[in-house]
């Protein structure tokens, strides 16, 4: 480990904490500082905060060896080379990123400065955010040749996070001198020369298609864009194919076998053409939101991005009318909802698609048993159990006596369900899925309705195909 670097990361949330343990992996040292007094202590304790896998080993393997949680920042500041600013950066009222915790954090660097340092922008952040940090720094008295900006944005995803970390596609490095970027080529040294991976304790099994990554180093401006870009189209991408499933199902086409069509054309690719609820989560929503503003504010109209955002608030409305068109009415109805993460493998309920159809289910007057594998306490905390809401032990119990079972997350359990006994639990063997899980063929050999996204819908004998229904 000759080439380790002393590193500080600001922010122990998702990015900040995987980057943490992850930056130990590789060999550097590493002091994660958060302001959350109870977070640190938990962490310094043994806890792990949030459900992600291979997080915990991790943890117990360098917690207190590799990385060292504290909330005080100046000593964090004062041990470092790099400083990795990973808080967050929420919607703010007109769209734009709020980018008062990353101010709040480089006004609190600039007065414990002692020597020159890195700062690396880690958040997704507006472009000419690394300007800005610039000036901030100036303005607190720091001299210009103290410091410099980088950016390096995280592409990693909640549920892979440790493995998108340690086997990324690419790693962008955003600096506008040598310095600071041979500073960054260093810490990714070996993901980017491969020496990671040929090490006996590497993470195993989870190596990407571009092994070792790929290090691009760009201006800061055009890494910026980078993240912002990448989001907004994988965005774009997802509303693509809900758009395109919305059509499929009028003609009674199959949504699943276009997309895997379009995915066989390499230039398209099978990736992120999953029809559905719309995406959620703590990122694509604010950060087409965001980036849309970035281009207003430049006095470009980007209208598409526009665009995305409607089609995905127009998705859960489809699936919300679905649900009613299948039930007639909804109030006192019983309605068993499987998930309440914003996607499987996760209890982040941030934007969740699933946990906002629970909200309007209930609004319309009908009582939901919901279960979730992991986010079911988060849930519980800002949708307490009440006379129309509760939560279940597990699938089957939520599915007890429900008027139908309504699948709103993909967590891989809900595609394994014993439908023998699925179907012996509900009141009326009717499944609405808003994640694609079944086969609608396999879901009628078994005696269910099957209503889908995209596909035409599957029904029993005994129910019957009701005539297209129209509903306000
Ligand atoms: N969650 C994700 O999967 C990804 C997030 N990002 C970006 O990374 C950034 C962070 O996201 P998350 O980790 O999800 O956020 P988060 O909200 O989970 O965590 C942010 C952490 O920063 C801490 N913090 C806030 N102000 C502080 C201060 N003054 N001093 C010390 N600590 C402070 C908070 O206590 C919190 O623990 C955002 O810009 C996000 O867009 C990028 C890629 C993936
Ligand atoms: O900037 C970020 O925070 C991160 O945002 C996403 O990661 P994440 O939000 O963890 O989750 P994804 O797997 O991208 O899913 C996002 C949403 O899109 C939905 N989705 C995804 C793929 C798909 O084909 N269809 C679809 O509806 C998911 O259900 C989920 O609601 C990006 O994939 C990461 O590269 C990025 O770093």
């Amino acid at each position: 480990m000759s080439d380790s670097v002393s590193i500080c990361v600001i922010g122990s949330g998702y990015v900040g904490l995987v980057a943490a343990v992850c930056f130990a992996e590789i060999g550097h040292k590493v002091i994660c500082v958060d302001n959350n007094e109870a977070k640190i202590k938990m962490l310094n304790e043994g806890g792990v905060p949030i459900y992600e896998q291979h997080l915990p080993d991790m943890l117990a393997k360098h917690l207190n060896r590799g990385v060292e949680f504290t909330s005080d920042l100046a000593y964090g500041v004062q041990n470092s080379d790099a400083i990795f600013i990973a808080v967050g950066t929420p919607q703010g009222s007109t769209g734009s990123a709020d980018l008062s915790y990353v101010e709040a954090v480089v006004s609190e660097i600039a007065h414990a400065m002692n020597g020159y340092k890195v700062l690396v922008e880690k958040s997704t952040v507006p472009v000419y955010t690394n300007e800005w940090v610039s000036r901030c720094m100036l303005r607190h008295g720091v001299e210009p040749g103290e410091f410099d900006v980088v950016s390096n944005p995280e592409f990693l995803r909640e549920g892979t996070a440790i493995g998108d970390f340690l086997h990324p596609d690419r790693i962008v490095v955003g600096a506008n001198n040598d310095r600071s970027a041979e500073l960054l080529r260093r810490i990714y040294a070996p993901l980017s020369n491969g020496s990671y991976y040929t090490r006996e304790d590497a993470l195993p099994g989870m190596l990407s298609e571009h092994n070792p990554a790929t290090l691009l180093v760009t201006s800061a401006q055009s890494a910026e864009i980078i993240k912002h870009a990448s989001n907004a189209f994988l965005a774009l991408k997802i509303s693509f194919i809900n758009a395109v499933s919305n059509l499929a199902e009028v003609v009674d086409a199959d949504i699943e076998d276009i997309a895997a069509g379009m995915g066989l054309d390499s230039r398209i690719g099978p990736k992120f053409l999953r029809a559905g609820l719309g995406y959620g989560g703590s990122c694509f929503p604010k950060d087409v939101a965001a980036f849309y503003w970035v281009a207003q504010q430049q006095g470009i109209n980007f209208q598409l991005l526009e665009e995305v955002r409607k089609i995905n608030a127009n998705q859960q409305d489809i699936f919300f009318n679905k649900v009613r068109g299948a039930l007639w009415t909804l109030r006192g109805k019983k309605l068993a909802a499987l998930g309440l993460s914003f996607k499987g493998d996760t209890d982040d309920i941030r934007e969740s698609p699933a946990l906002d159809l629970v909200r309007k289910l209930i609004d319309a007057g009908a009582n939901v048993s919901a279960y979730d594998p992991a986010a079911m306490e988060k849930a519980e905390a800002i949708l307490p159990p009440s006379d129309q809401l509760s939560y279940a032990f597990n699938a089957y119990e939520a599915a007890e006596g429900a008027d139908a079972l309504l699948i709103l997350t993909d967590w891989k359990e809900f595609g394994r369900l014993d439908l023998q006994r699925l179907h012996q639990m509900l009141k009326f063997p009717i499944v609405i899925d808003g994640r694609n899980l079944y086969k609608p063929a396999h879901m009628v050999e078994h005696g269910f309705t099957y209503l889908s996204v995209g596909r035409p819908a599957a029904y029993t004998a005994q129910q019957g195909k009701p005539r297209k229904l129209v509903v306000s």
